[in-house]
């Protein structure tokens, strides 16, 4: 018999069963299949179209002790205008900044249609209490944040206490109210495929709208075979709950090329369906002056060079 959702939200034993009765997953296959479809050209007029959804769908970020009000308001600039001289390049999906900077963002972001996104849960270890957790969650969204983006306790997880781990997801997303909230799995500490499929399933069951690979922080980040390994989660945790949950690879995508391969593979992994920034995002702080150099390639036939563009 398939446990309820209440069952296994308040049994550790019965979240491991179901965790670890989740289908094994083919490290080579996994491995094979992301390095073929990384190798797909696509057509130049698909590939004006790839450009500007990789751009509609970036969380442009900057996640530095070093932010200044200053960088945070160019940063919102550039979201809303990527490229002054072009009006024809579209927007940013979002904005991601760190909890005090939420208020600067969402003034500069006003009335833009441009969401103000906000990492929290003593981003990026997760290294605290559950209260200064939530706390922070209240935080950023009583100034304003759309979307959280909130880290996983990885040494919970990894030691097997997967109920610590439900319980905080499901008390961020209630400290959310509205503003939707993306879970962050950190998988290059999680070890194996395996660990990266429970860890995506585990913050789906607990309320997760989008999972998330990586802080930016730890290597490896958003690689092909661990974003495949999350689209296959999403896709069947669709058909198993109805419920559909978006995906954001994020972490050392840098160039053109890493954002169109990230979407040949959503589209053959989970469909069209996801290919849409309410279902996926890139997480970056620095691809969005290599798309708008490509972006002006493809139209004008030549670059205009890194120095036309503001930095990222
Ligand atoms: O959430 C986004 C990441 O922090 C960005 O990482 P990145 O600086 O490697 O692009």
């Amino acid at each position: 018999m398939t446990p309820s959702l209440a069952d296994v939200a308040s049994s550790n034993v019965a979240l491991r069963n179901l965790l670890h009765g989740l289908p094994g997953v083919d490290r080579v296959g996994a491995d094979q299949r992301a390095a073929m479809l990384g190798t797909r050209s696509i057509k130049t007029t698909s590939k004006a179209l790839a450009i500007d959804l990789a751009i509609r769908m970036v969380d442009l970020t900057t996640l530095e002790g070093a932010d200044t009000p200053g960088k945070v308001r160019a940063l919102c600039a550039k979201a809303v205008r990527p490229d002054p001289g072009d009006p024809s390049v579209p927007k940013v999906a979002a904005v991601c900044v760190y909890p005090d900077m939420v208020s600067r963002a969402v003034e500069a972001l006003a009335g833009s249609g441009v969401r103000v996104a906000s990492v929290a849960t003593a981003f990026p270890s997760g290294r605290s209490s559950l209260e200064v957790k939530v706390a922070e969650t209240a935080f950023a969204v009583g100034a304003g944040a759309d979307e959280i983006d909130m880290v996983i306790d990885r040494g919970a997880f990894l030691s097997g206490d997967y109920l610590k781990v439900f319980e905080e997801i499901a008390a961020v997303k209630a400290a959310c109210g509205t503003a939707h909230l993306k879970v962050i799995l950190e998988t290059g500490e999680l070890a194996t495929y395996d660990n990266v499929r429970r860890a995506a399933w585990l913050a789906m069951l607990a309320g997760g709208d989008f999972v998330k690979t990586s802080t930016g922080k730890v290597q490896p980040a958003a690689t092909l075979p661990v974003t495949l390994v999350m689209l296959e989660a999403v896709r069947d945790f669709l058909s198993i709950t109805g419920r559909k949950v978006g995906v954001k690879p994020a972490g050392g995508i840098k160039t053109t090329k890493d954002a169109i391969k990230m979407l040949v593979l959503v589209n053959e992994t989970v469909g069209d369906g996801w290919l849409d920034p309410d279902w996926f995002r890139l997480g970056a702080s620095s691809v969005l002056n290599d798309l708008l150099m490509q972006r002006q390639k493809l139209a004008t036939g030549r670059y205009a060079g890194p120095d036309y563009f503001t930095l990222d």
